[in-house]
């Protein structure tokens, strides 16, 4: 059954984060980013967030790449082309170079909306077989190891399954090691976002004291070779996340060993068809896998937790709760964390309603395209 999309909406929306995130290179607290909505001839209506920041520090796209990517040129393929499914999306989308974030936040809309043709849910959509689904947490760096300490203790008494630290050099050994000492038995991760380089191997090695549960990409955002050369040096899994933006990346990475682990972001590889690959490559390759986060308001997290219901996501996600983010979000109910696990929806599509109020409320600006 083909699906017979009438208008594209892009809404552009601003929401501020309950706190500052802060990495290694830069703090995040005005989120700009836009909804998607894709509306069928049946009025029903498929949504899409778009992941990318409004600087180019984590990847190339910015929000304002992304809505030109989206307005001149991947709206006008989905308008000139005859597609039937979601699955051909990405493959249309092949004749754009890179702009994943643009890519995976058009295609969202068009997965939610064939789910929702489907009357069946957006997790079954796409193969997810699991009920509920592990949930870590990630925190920025903090401005004291005090306040990093009582926010360690807020998110493990709820019930998180993992910590995730951000690192950086001059804030990483030390702190790993005061962390380590109050939480002797605590999964706890670290996240470098590429901000070392192999003449760092020494300090690296030190990290294998902590028992950590992985390292992200410590090294430079598109590198896989040096990454290989370290993972032979150490024994922290390294985990990779930046550096893979496709399918054949990941294959790659397995095949040089410069990884042990993946972290998948639907906006960073193009959307859920190519997130889905990658999936099924990391099990038969036997490659950690878990579900990454962009800070996303609902409609992203929920596309997350679809995502996260593959069988293969055996690690706990960054998707945590709509509260840890928002003061209120853009959907109904708000995403719920219930002693570390995310209860997946069984609803039509994402499964989450939208809260128009708050969408309106949120909002910047809006543009339409008909078909
Ligand atoms: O809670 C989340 O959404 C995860 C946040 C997070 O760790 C990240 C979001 C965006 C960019 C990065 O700094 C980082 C990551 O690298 O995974
Ligand atoms: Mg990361």
């Amino acid at each position: 059954m083909s699906i017979n999309v009438k208008t594209i909406h892009l809404h552009k929306l601003k929401m501020r984060l309950n706190h500052p995130f802060t990495t290694s290179f830069g703090t995040v607290q005005d989120k700009e980013f836009f909804i998607i909505e894709a509306v069928d001839d049946k009025a029903n209506h498929g949504y899409g967030e778009s992941v990318a920041f409004s600087t180019p520090w984590y990847t190339e796209e910015t929000v304002m790449t992304t809505e030109h990517i989206m307005e001149d040129f991947l709206i006008p393929i989905l308008q000139q082309n005859s597609w039937n499914h979601p699955k051909e999306i990405h493959q249309l989308f092949s004749s754009i170079k890179q702009n994943n974030m643009a890519k995976a936040a058009i295609e969202g809309a068009i997965w939610d909306l064939y789910a929702k043709r489907e009357n069946i849910s957006l997790s079954q959509a796409i193969g997810g077989t699991k009920s509920e689904i592990d949930v870590g947490i990630s925190l920025g760096i903090q401005p004291t190891t005090e306040e990093l300490l009582k926010k360690i203790n807020h998110y493990v008494q709820a019930g998180y399954k993992r910590v995730k630290l951000k690192i950086k050099p001059g804030q990483d050994i030390d702190l790993i090691r005061e962390v380590r000492s109050h939480y002797p038995n605590l999964p706890i991760m670290a996240d470098a976002n590429s901000a070392y380089t192999l003449k760092d191997i020494d300090l690296l090695k030190q990290l294998d004291a902590f028992d950590l549960m992985m390292i992200e990409q410590p090294l430079g955002s598109d590198d896989i070779v040096d990454h290989a050369k370290l993972q032979k040096a150490i024994n922290t899994p390294i985990c990779l996340d930046e550096s893979i933006t496709s399918y054949d990346d990941a294959r790659w990475a397995i095949e040089l060993g410069s990884c042990k682990v993946i972290n998948i972001k639907t906006g960073r590889v193009g959307g859920l068809t190519e997130a889905k690959r990658i999936h099924d490559l990391c099990v038969e390759n036997n490659v950690d896998i878990w579900c990454g986060g962009m800070l996303e308001a609902g409609v992203g997290r929920a596309h997350n937790i679809a995502l996260s219901s593959l069988a293969g996501f055996n690690l706990p996600g960054d998707t945590a709760g709509s509260s840890h983010y928002w003061k209120e979000d853009i959907i109904k109910p708000e995403v719920i964390v219930d002693n570390g696990v995310i209860h997946v929806p069984d609803g039509p599509g994402i499964g989450y309603d939208i809260n128009h109020e708050k969408l309106e409320q949120f909002m910047m600006a809006s543009k339409e395209f008909h078909f």
